[in-house]
């Protein structure tokens, strides 16, 4: 490269840069992808480091990129707040350590990891022990007064108990917004758009992703509004003028102590290998966690190790940020096909121009629903941005506007089944398109006999969704009733079939009709009755003419079936078709009754306790605990009461549950203490 283009490229991406960090702190909007953002940064950073005499003065390499605004007192942060250098691969850490290494000398150390959560970072003061300001990090010197706005964040502490923490103290975090709001308030937006549409007012924008949301939060004039959208802070910073503690762990365990919202989730890494086995674990584990965490944050955990290593202009050299790479390609969307599921939900589905994404070749890309369409304001032919990240089908993140070509029609989503043409309908309070027509439309009846077929319930693995499509096909089979009426010489008929494969089948068919009366009560499909669900009512009616009696009020007794499975049941019931189908299976021979030897009894070592279980088990699928517990003749229950006798803690469990089950007296017990009592 010669110097005039060194220069040029660098006046360039100093420019963009600049853009794309107004956009994403001041109006909340990411154009590109944050990889793609920090490999623009990254390009910028090694070409200042070729050419410094290039350098401009407003590079975004050499400050923080957030601002102030001018709708909030501005305040002067007393310690800089910085941001952290990032990198994506396992290389710069080790580089990272060796830079450490060097600079400590022969000295010991050890990190602190903690889980990079995305949002938006705020720092909390503390006077004689009462919250005075919430500011936010702004330009790193100066930042945003939004103390009324913070105060209505449950997990920040108005008014600090402790011996351990001086009276006069900050706090670092970072706000974030829980998956569960996010999705909440783009279903009302969703809903309010409904309505708008009606009076020709123009929609309003969706929530585009938890930190751009969390981030519009943080700044809105109404705090009332800011409080319904239940913002969460995890703090992991500690300061205050004469430093309290010899480690961060210390101070972080203090402030735990404090009831300082503090993840548990961070570990003690004794050097650089320890680290990348945390890293390493994170990757997909993030992905159960209630919000978005995009990394993991590699600390030296002591303070006067911390001195040593000091500061660059922009972060701390005794930190790194590790960054997940949710992979981002960008290719043209083709067309959108609608796909009909057994329920009848009809799922949008992205046909994309073949793209290489993290080592494979995309085609599609999931659209998730009519809501997922309006909020990226697809248009046809319009360049999308495709991301893979944990997930196993691809999501579009957002639309290359610069590439839409003109005068193109945006795409709305269907009005009638694709597979039977009923007009579709949304039922009150659910985002899904469905086709009602449950018993005409071609997959949804074919959808219910894979279903009825399936290892968790009839379990007829002679047949399989070919098969099934064959038989529908050649008009054998228009229920499920009608397996059981299937002859020999029907099958043989058929092309492909021979006497050996049609005895197979028969011998599976017939086979099923020994299944326990649970697995054909989930083989019926039955609306919200899972697996679990219909052992739990087998368990509790007996027999499908008691549950066919049962009122609504009595539905609700049995354990843990709420109003919603009740109505479903009930809705059942009243149809003519399907008390046909039931009598037709019994006559068939299939079990409607449940035999006393169907549920295993291994003990009654739990008998007459209650159990909870929270969080993952080493030994034991959650579904498999409760099994377990139940057939040592204990019971499950569904939450912390004054009934429950032990909550099962497994790692990550649920952290409200146990401070109710704390106050409650109800003892926790860990998974081997639990092996222990039915040893
Ligand atoms: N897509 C876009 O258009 C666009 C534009 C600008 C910036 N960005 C993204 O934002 C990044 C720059 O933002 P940044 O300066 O805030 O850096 P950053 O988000 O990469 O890292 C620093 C921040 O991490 C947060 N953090 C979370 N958990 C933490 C923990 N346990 N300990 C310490 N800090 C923790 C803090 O808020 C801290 O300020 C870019 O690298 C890019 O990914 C994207
Ligand atoms: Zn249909």
């Amino acid at each position: 490269m010669t110097p005039e283009q060194a220069q040029n490229e660098i006046a360039e991406l100093t420019q963009k840069i600049n853009y794309y960090n107004e956009k994403y702190y001041q109006e909340h909007i990411s154009e590109i992808s944050d990889y793609e953002f920090d490999m623009l940064l990254n390009k910028l950073i090694d070409l200042e480091k070729q050419f410094p005499q290039f350098t401009q003065p407003d590079s975004p390499t050499q400050r923080v990129g957030g601002g102030i605004t001018k709708e909030f007192l501005t305040v002067t942060h007393k310690r800089p707040m910085l941001s952290l250098s990032n990198t994506y691969n396992e290389q710069d850490l080790r580089d990272f350590d060796e830079r450490i290494k060097k600079t400590l000398g022969d000295a010991p150390y050890e990190y602190i990891c903690e889980l990079k959560f995305d949002g938006v970072a705020m720092s909390l003061h503390y006077e004689n022990y009462l919250l005075t300001t919430a500011v936010t990090r702004g330009d790193g010197e100066q930042g945003d007064d939004v103390t009324t706005n913070i105060k209505t964040i449950k997990t920040v502490p108005l008014k600090v108990h402790s011996q351990k923490l001086p009276p006069n103290f900050e706090v670092r975090g970072e706000v974030v917004m829980p998956h569960e709001s996010f999705d909440r308030i783009n279903d009302e937006i969703a809903k309010e758009n409904e309505q708008r549409e009606k009076e020709g007012k123009k929609p309003l924008a969706f929530l585009a992703n938890p930190r751009n949301a969390t981030s519009g939060t943080i700044k809105m004039q109404d705090s009332s509004v800011v409080a319904k959208r239940n913002l969460m802070f995890y703090g992991y910073d500690f300061l205050a003028d004469n430093q309290a503690f010899i480690t961060h762990e210390e101070s972080l365990k203090a402030l735990k102590e404090a009831k300082f919202n503090i993840s548990t989730d961070y570990v003690k890494c004794k050097n650089i290998d320890e680290v990348i086995d945390f890293v390493n674990r994170w990757e997909t584990k993030r992905y159960d966690l209630p919000m978005d965490t995009d990394g993991i944050v590699v600390k030296i955990n002591d303070y006067s190790q911390r001195e040593t290593l000091g500061f660059t202009a922009k972060s701390p050299r005794w930190a790194i940020a590790y960054k997940y790479k949710a992979e981002v390609a960008s290719t043209i969307l083709e067309s959108v096909v609608y796909q009909v599921g057994r329920t009848g939900a009809v799922t949008p589905v992205a046909n994309l121009k073949p793209v290489k994404l993290a080592g494979t070749t995309v085609k599609r890309a999931t659209l998730h629903n009519a809501n997922e369409i309006a909020r990226l304001d697809l248009h046809q032919g319009d360049t999308v941005f495709v991301q893979k990240a944990g997930e196993i089908i691809p999501q579009i993140t957002g639309v290359d506007m610069s590439k839409r070509p003109q005068g193109v029609a945006p795409i709305h989503f269907i009005e009638n089944c694709p597979e039977c043409n009923t007009q579709l309908i949304r039922k009150e309070g659910e985002v899904a398109f469905i086709c009602p027509n449950e018993k005409g439309c071609p997959p949804q009846i074919k959808g219910k006999m894979e279903h009825f077929i399936s290892r968790k319930a009839m379990n007829i693995d002679s047949l399989g969704e070919k098969t099934i499509e064959t038989f529908f096909q050649a008009g054998m089979i228009k229920t499920v009733a009608d397996l059981y009426k299937i002859k020999k010489e029907d099958i043989l008929t058929l092309e492909g079939f021979k006497e050996t494969s049609a005895n197979n089948i028969l011998a599976g068919i017939e086979t099923s009709k020994q299944k326990p009366f649970k697995n054909v009560l989930f083989g019926l499909g039955i609306r919200f009755i899972g697996e679990t669900v219909a052992e739990k009512l087998a368990n509790f009616f007996k027999s499908i003419e008691n549950l066919q009696k049962a009122s609504l009020e009595e539905l609700t007794t049995a354990p843990e079936i709420g109003e919603k499975i009740a109505q479903s049941l009930i809705e059942y019931f009243k149809d003519e078709d399907n008390l046909r189908l039931i009598e037709e299976l019994k006559k068939a021979g299939l079990q409607f009754t449940m035999q006393e030897e169907d549920k295993p009894q291994l003990s009654n070592k739990l008998e007459g306790k209650t159990f909870l279980v929270s969080g993952v088990f080493a030994n034991f699928e959650r579904d498999e605990i409760k099994n377990v517990i139940e057939a040592h003749g204990g019971r499950v229950l569904s939450g912390v009461s004054g009934k429950l006798n032990y909550l099962i803690a497994g790692e990550n469990a649920g952290g409200s549950k146990l401070e109710k089950a704390e106050k409650l007296g109800v003892q926790v017990i860990s998974e081997s203490q639990f092996l222990e009592m039915i040893k």
